[in-house]
């Protein structure tokens, strides 16, 4: 049986934030196996986007659709499907890494021989064998990144949400992070990503979303390694705030 292409779908979703619309009217689709990127200016509303398609924020309009299926309706599929990397991935400090894994292994629903596979690929693939005794409370930013998307891998997920996952990596990690998430795609895992980094949409996107006030200004497919047209959409959207 074939799945359906489509992963991830949003319909006109919005949502305010301290009295002010944050995003409003956003619609989008993801298909399994694709990379989309999300730009914006700070503030533009990329990790208000990506907190509602993880589940953390409600929509007050719009609808969110994993697999077909309203997310207002079944909240819990999120727990299944999803795998998340928040802007700041909150660690609980007193555990170590090795503990980490498994608790959200757990709370994934993995136990026993699965999850000791699933926390053993994880510690290979993010290279975290030397660090799997030490506690979160004294890892370098670089290091808690690593471990957020270890935990947010875990339990292969269909849907793959980072917000800003390069941020304090190192150019190794951050090459690693590329060839990661273009591992992930090529296995049929749709992926979600915000940045500020122009090239890295460049390197592993194959769509580019661009947001601005809460709202999407463009949308399209990546031209190869079209840097140059990206970088001129962006700033183009960019700079019309600084006019207005
Ligand atoms: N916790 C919060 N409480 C109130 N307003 C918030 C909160 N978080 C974000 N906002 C507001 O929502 C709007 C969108 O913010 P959001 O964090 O989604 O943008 P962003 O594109 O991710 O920005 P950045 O690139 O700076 O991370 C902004 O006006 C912001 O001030």
């Amino acid at each position: 049986m074939t799945l359906p292409q489509t992963l991830l779908k949003l319909e006109q979703a919005s949502r305010r934030r301290a009295g002010r619309p944050a995003v409003q009217g956003l619609s989008l689709v993801l298909e399994r196996g694709q990379v989309l990127g999300l730009l914006g200016v700070n503030g533009a509303g990329k990790s208000t986007t990506l907190s509602m398609i993880a589940g953390a924020l409600a929509p007050d309009g719009g609808h969110i659709l994993l697999d077909g299926v309203d997310l207002a309706e079944h909240p819990a599929l999120v727990r299944r499907l999803v795998g998340w990397l928040p802007e700041r991935a909150p660690l609980w400090q007193e555990l170590t890494v090795g503990e980490h894994l498994d608790a959200h292994g757990r709370l994934r629903g993995l136990n026993g021989a699965a999850l000791k596979q699933a926390r053993t690929r994880m510690v290979e693939r993010l290279e975290l064998g030397p660090l799997e005794r030490r506690l979160a409370g004294v890892l370098s930013q670089g290091q808690r990144q690593r471990l957020g998307l270890a935990c947010a891998l875990l339990h292969q997920p269909a849907l793959l949400v980072l917000d800003e996952p390069g941020n304090a990596l190192d150019p190794v990690q951050v090459a690693a992070l590329r060839g990661l998430i273009r591992e992930q795609a090529a296995a049929g895992t749709a992926v979600i990503l915000s940045t500020h980094v122009l090239a890295e949409v460049t390197a592993v996107c194959d769509r580019v979303a661009i947001l601005h006030d809460g709202t999407l200004r463009y949308e399209g497919t990546l031209a190869g390694d079209d840097h140059a047209a990206l970088e001129r959409q962006f700033f183009a959207i960019a700079t019309a705030r600084a006019a207005a």
